[in-house]
This record gives C-alpha cells, structure tokens and sequence, in this order.
C-alpha cells in the first residue's frame, strides 16, 4: 500500500468512528468546534495558543460555542448578561469544575476535597476579610523591606526575577509563618526553582497524570514534603507571632493533620501564581509610562516624605494617600487578568436561545471580558485614571471587571492582593530608582489557567535611591 493510500484509509477510519461514536450535540446545544480527530478534538490547535483561539471562535461562532479538547467539553460565555448566571446558578458547580485539577496538582482525593473543601475555604474567606488583611500590613511591610534590602545598593537583573525574589520569601513568611520562611539565600533558590518549575507547569499539570510530567511531578512531591514540615512548624509555634495565628495555623485547625500538606500547597500556589506577575506588569506598566511614573512619584514621595530608605515604613493610611498607585494596579490587573475560570455544569443551563448539556465544562474569561470596548475603552492601553470612577475604598471594582471571578467561590484573596501590591510596588519604587533596559515584553498566549507571565526579557538596572 502506498502512501497516499495508507493516509486516505486512516482518515476514512476515522472519519467513520466519529461519525459513529462521535457525541451529537443536541440541537439547542451552542455551535460546537470538535476537530477531526475524535476524543483529541480541537485540543492540539486550542493548546498551541488558547487565548487567541478563544478570540477567534468567539468571531467566528457567537458569544456562545463549545470547544471539544482531550476528551472534555469547553462550553465559552462570553457576554457580559451571562455572566451572572456562570457567578452564582445552581446548575453550575466550582468544586466539581476543579476536582480533577486539584486531584492532579496537590495529591487530594475526590472524596476528601468534597468533604474538606468547604470548611477550609470558610476558614480562608474569614482570615481575609479587609479587616483582618489590616492586621497584616505592618508584619508584611517589614518583610518587603528585609528582602529588598538583599538586592542590594545597586545592580542589575531581570525585573520578574528580582519580585519573585523578594515576594516569594515575603508573602509565605507574612502567611504561613517567619518560621517556614526560606531562611538563607540557598534555601531560598531551592525554593524559587521548585515553585517555579511547579507554577510553569501547573497547567500542564492539572490535567496529565504525573508520569508524563516528570520533573514537574518531582517538583510537587518537593513542595508537598516541605509543606509536611511547615505543618508541623506551624503547629509547634501556635501564637508566636504578632499575639495570633497565621493563615496555616488557622487552617491546622480546622483539617486533619494529615491534608495539611497538601492544602497548605494549594493555598501557597494560589497566593503566589497570581499576584506575582501582576506585580512585574505593574511595575513594568509605570516604567515605561513617563507621565504615570511621575504622578506615582510625586504620590509616594509626599505620602511617605523622607523615611529611611533602608527601613521604611509603609502604613495603611499612607497607602490611603496615594491612590493613583493604587490605580495603576488595579490597570494591571485588569490587562493580565486571568485566561479563564471555570464551572461544572451539573444541570441543563439555557443561556441565549441554547441549553449547555450537563457536563460540559463553563468557561469565562476575565482577559478577554476586560477587553469589552462597552466597558473599558481603549482596551488595550494602560490607562490608571479609569479607575477613578471606581469606589475603591469602598471595596468597589468597575462594572465589567472580573479578575477574581465572583459568586461565592469569588478569590477569598483578593483584598490581600490589592493591599500587597499597592504596598509593594509603593516600596519598591520609593526605595529604588529603576532603568528598563528592554521594551514591555508582549504577554505568552500560552496558558489559560491564571495571570499571563511575561514572553520575553525585561531586563532592568536599578540603584538605591
Ligand atoms: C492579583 C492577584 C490575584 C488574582 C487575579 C486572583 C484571582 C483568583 C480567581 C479568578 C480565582 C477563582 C475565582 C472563581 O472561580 O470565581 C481565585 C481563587 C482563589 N484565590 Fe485568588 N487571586 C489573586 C490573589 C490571591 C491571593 C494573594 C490569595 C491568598 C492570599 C488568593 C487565594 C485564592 C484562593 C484560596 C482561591 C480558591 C478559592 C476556593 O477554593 O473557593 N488569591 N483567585
């Protein structure tokens, strides 16, 4: 048999198993991408660059359509009236939508994360409300300020590595305790190598199982066995610091010793993968925007008037004084926000004139709604004054704006996160003076899952102010 022939057949073969054991879609069900391959579907073209893909499919098939990849069903929303019902339906389901990732990414069996997930997610919302981030800032703020000393008085270095670095060992002491802290800068690497490995990874991660993803896989079981001591330091020190628990200690209370690990890995990941690199976009936003720059300074430099460089002090209230900063972060977040969230649609769902069959996977994503001209003009520039409208203090977001999703499975991080960047980045900016020495690289079109990472080098020199 010659090529050409052998080629033909197979495609035939296949061709006929889809067409005989191909799921049909029901006729009220939304426009739907399958591929040719069956069960792989469209997964080898949607993978190569899934935010692009979206954007294409939603041209080329409406608000709604369906994506068929490696076996799953990805139903898209892409309208803003549709939201509502992805935030808050009883058809749709967060802990069924991402059972399996967490399954594959943290060692947590069906059955305890049904049972668990819940009180620990309880514990979290509470130990994050605004009033209790407060109590934080001051412990948080002299973390920043140690860790950035260790750069040293001037030098020079990738810009996203030089955050990780300081925000890494910051954010794990101020959560989980000065003790689990990496406490020398051996320790540290190890640490930023592993998480890094695992981050990268993660999405690759939460859906193959760990023999195809060696080295990640041993990165996991790194971070769980570390977690495992964690644990364990966090329960030898309960109450040492700042007269109260941290958020692990908090969480040792409410599940069993034995899945500590493996939560405490989960909450680690999930108060990390995000708000780092929106803190690289923001810094790296305001560099390259003399104007924004400027205002952020003149902010800073009057709020915080003429500190120690080496010790400052950031306070709550001189955070209050510089609300542009503020706005620029929020920019940032609004331009990196998350590929996509998803949902478990556990009942018939009608959306627009179609019914999304129950165990089709929801998706939204907060990137491209962010990208609604109705909403945010100019989509695509940085522009912090749009903010203005906004009621921050208030905890008010824009109308449009979903970075950290909603309904009751909304980020139970995210007054933490904003109160981390704005302190940081008022910090950081107040203790160094900055040279780009590259453009702002363009996002990688690569994952869905979280924050877009930066695709190329963002090369900085910086010197003590
Ligand atoms: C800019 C930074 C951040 C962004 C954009 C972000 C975004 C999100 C989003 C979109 C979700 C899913 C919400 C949904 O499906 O409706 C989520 C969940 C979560 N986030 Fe964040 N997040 C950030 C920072 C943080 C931080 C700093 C923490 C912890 C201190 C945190 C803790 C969590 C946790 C624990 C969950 C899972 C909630 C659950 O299991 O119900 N996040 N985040």
């Amino acid at each position: 048999m010659d090529w050409i022939t052998l080629i033909l057949t197979v495609s035939l073969v296949i061709i006929f198993f889809h067409l005989l054991f191909g799921k049909r879609s029901h006729p009220n069900a939304p426009p739907c991408i399958r591929g040719w391959i069956p069960w792989f579907g469209a997964a080898f073209e949607f993978g190569k660059a899934p935010l692009h893909f979206i954007q294409q499919a939603r041209a080329k098939y409406g608000p709604v359509f369906t994506v068929v990849a490696a076996g799953k069903r990805l139903t898209f929303v892409t309208l803003n009236e549709d939201f509502r019902a992805f935030f808050t339906s009883k058809d749709v389901d967060f802990e069924q939508a991402v059972q399996e990732a967490v399954h594959n990414t943290a060692s947590i069996s069906k059955d305890s994360f049904f049972k668990t997930h819940p009180t620990c997610a309880t514990v979290i919302k509470g130990r994050l409300t605004p009033g209790n981030t407060a109590m934080l800032s001051a412990h948080l703020c002299e973390e920043f300020n140690d860790h950035l000393e260790n750069l040293g008085s001037e030098g020079s270095g990738q810009l996203n590595e030089l955050i990780k670095s300081v925000m890494y060992p910051s954010v794990m002491s101020n959560l989980l305790g000065r003790c689990n802290t990496p406490n020398n800068a051996l320790t540290r690497q190890e640490f930023l190598k592993k998480f890094t490995t695992y981050d990268e990874g993660f999405e690759y991660g939460s859906q193959l199982p760990d023999m195809f993803l060696k080295e990640w896989a041993n990165s996991k079981q790194w971070l769980l066995s570390l977690l495992r001591n964690m644990a364990l330091n966090a329960q030898e020190t309960l109450y040492s610091e700042n007269d109260g628990k941290t958020l692990l200690q908090h969480l040792a209370t409410a599940i069993s010793e034995q899945h500590l690990p493996n939560y405490g890995l989960l909450l680690l990941w999930a108060s990390l993968a995000n708000a780092i690199p929106i803190t690289f976009w923001a810094i790296a936003f305001i560099l390259a925007n003399p104007e924004a720059y400027k205002i952020a300074m003149d902010q800073i430099n009057a709020a915080l008037r003429d500190q120690d460089k080496k010790t400052t002090k950031v306070t709550l209230d001189d955070l209050q004084h510089m609300p542009y900063v503020k706005w620029c972060i929020m920019e940032a977040i609004r331009l990196r926000a998350p590929g996509a969230i998803t949902r478990k649609v556990v009942r018939p769902l009608k959306l627009q004139n179609y019914i999304i069959p129950p165990g089709d996977m929801l998706m939204l994503s907060p990137y491209w709604a962010h990208r609604n001209t109705k909403y945010f003009p100019d989509p695509e520039d940085f522009k912090p004054e749009r903010w203005e409208k906004a009621d921050l203090e208030k905890n008010v977001h824009l109308e449009g704006f979903v970075a950290f999703g909603g309904g009751k499975n909304q980020c139970p991080g995210r007054w933490y996160a904003v109160m981390e960047l704005h302190m940081f980045v008022a910090l950081i900016l107040y203790k160094f003076d900055f040279t780009p020495l590259d453009p702002v690289p363009k996002p990688s079109p690569l994952h869905l899952v979280g924050t877009q990472q930066p695709d190329g080098p963002c090369t900085v020199r910086y010197k003590h102010r």
